[in-house]
């Protein structure tokens, strides 16, 4: 089952949420709508599952003219962050509940929720209310929920978003299989750049209603499209004025400001042919490796990762000078710094 968004436009009076939006979901694939806060992913979501009408543009849903099909007609499950379960039914009920209005047979609905039961691995569960379950478990029977109906299309908001992370963790790997096994295709909404990098087959970066690039996890990280994707899916290091801090042989001289990642420097005690001097200013533990922070000529302060291994045999201290030599520097074209700037005090 393909989704199809061809030049969907969507405005809230004055505000334009959706700008031109074009994309394909391939059969089968997971992919994560990913961005920051208001950059119109719910919406994009909502229009998909037919809760809202583009202004302008057209959805397809397997081939077949969507753009203003009644939401029953067309064939989507949806989670939300918030389970919207009913308190006042049985996980089993709430489960069966999209079966019962379809007046399915009473034993179809009884071996179809056991299934499901069994699926989202709450066996024993079935007779307790939403209140009796935890934000995961709840959150599954969400899930279930909307799988009871057979959709062929899923689409989840922020489905873990209300949770811990380790359950979030737990649940978003689980989400991964399940969609293998059901065989969906889904979308996802989320603002968390690695549970996007961590489920989807692709990942589409948005940004003030549009959309910023599409590509895998990999991709999207090694080679974004401008400056905006780079920051948002990953930490990074922007050196502004590359002419003052690195002409001295260090980089090759340009005018366009260098994108670096924290485990993109190379750390040394000495100096080796293209290193830059640094000041080590802070030593941060993150668990499985090492943030520092370091002062460059200029005064630029940069922040660069170390595996723990290669903290150990450097044996640094603070205030001590180091050597920090870039394995690998992004620069962009002038054209593409627009929406980095005008997103800009979102991300830094
Ligand atoms: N029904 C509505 N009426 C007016 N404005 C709306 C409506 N729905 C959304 N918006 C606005 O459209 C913009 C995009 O909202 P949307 O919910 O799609 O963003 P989002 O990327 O999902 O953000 P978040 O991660 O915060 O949920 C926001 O500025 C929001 O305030």
């Amino acid at each position: 089952m393909s989704i199809t968004v061809s030049q969907v436009s969507k405005k809230f009076g004055n505000f334009q949420a959706l700008d031109q939006i074009d994309l394909t979901v391939e059969p089968g694939t997971l992919v994560a709508l990913l961005g920051p806060s208001g950059s119109g992913k719910s919406t994009l979501l909502r229009t998909i599952a037919g809760l809202e009408t583009p202004d302008t543009g057209k959805i397809t849903i397997n081939h077949r003219d969507a753009t203003h099909l009644d939401i029953r007609k067309r064939n989507i499950g949806f989670v939300f962050q918030h389970y919207a379960l009913f308190k006042h039914l049985t996980v089993r009920q709430n489960i069966a509940f999209g079966l019962d209005i379809r007046k399915k047979p009473r034993k179809l609905i009884k071996q179809k929720v056991e299934e499901l039961l069994e699926l989202i691995q709450l066996q024993g569960f079935g007779d307790r209310y939403p209140s009796q379950l935890s934000g995961g478990q709840r959150q599954r029977v969400a899930l279930a929920r909307a799988l009871a109906v057979q959709p062929e299309v899923l689409l989840l908001d922020e489905p873990f978003g209300a949770l811990d992370a380790k359950v979030r963790q737990e649940l978003r790997n689980w989400l991964r299989r399940l969609h293998d096994e059901v065989h969906l295709t889904s979308l996802f909404v989320t603002h968390d750049r690695e549970e996007a990098m961590a489920v989807a087959d692709k990942i589409v970066v948005m940004n003030q209603g549009r959309i910023e690039q599409i590509g895998t996890p990999a991709e999207v990280y090694d080679r974004p499209a401008n400056p905006f994707v780079m920051s948002f899916v990953g930490e990074v290091n922007i050196i502004p004025d590359t002419l003052a801090v690195f002409n001295k042989g260090y980089l090759p001289s340009s005018s366009l400001p260098a994108f670096i990642r924290p485990h993109d420097f190379e750390v040394n005690n000495l100096p080796t042919k293209n290193s830059i001097p640094a000041t080590l200013k802070r030593i941060t533990h993150l668990g499985w490796e090492i943030q520092l922070e370091l002062v460059l000529p200029g005064d630029l302060t940069v922040t660069a990762h170390l595996s723990r291994e290669k903290f150990t045999q450097l044996d640094l201290e603070l205030g001590q000078e180091v050597y920090l030599q870039p394995r690998q520097v992004q620069r962009f074209e002038e054209e593409q710094h627009h929406a980095y700037l005008t997103a800009n005090n979102q991300i830094l």
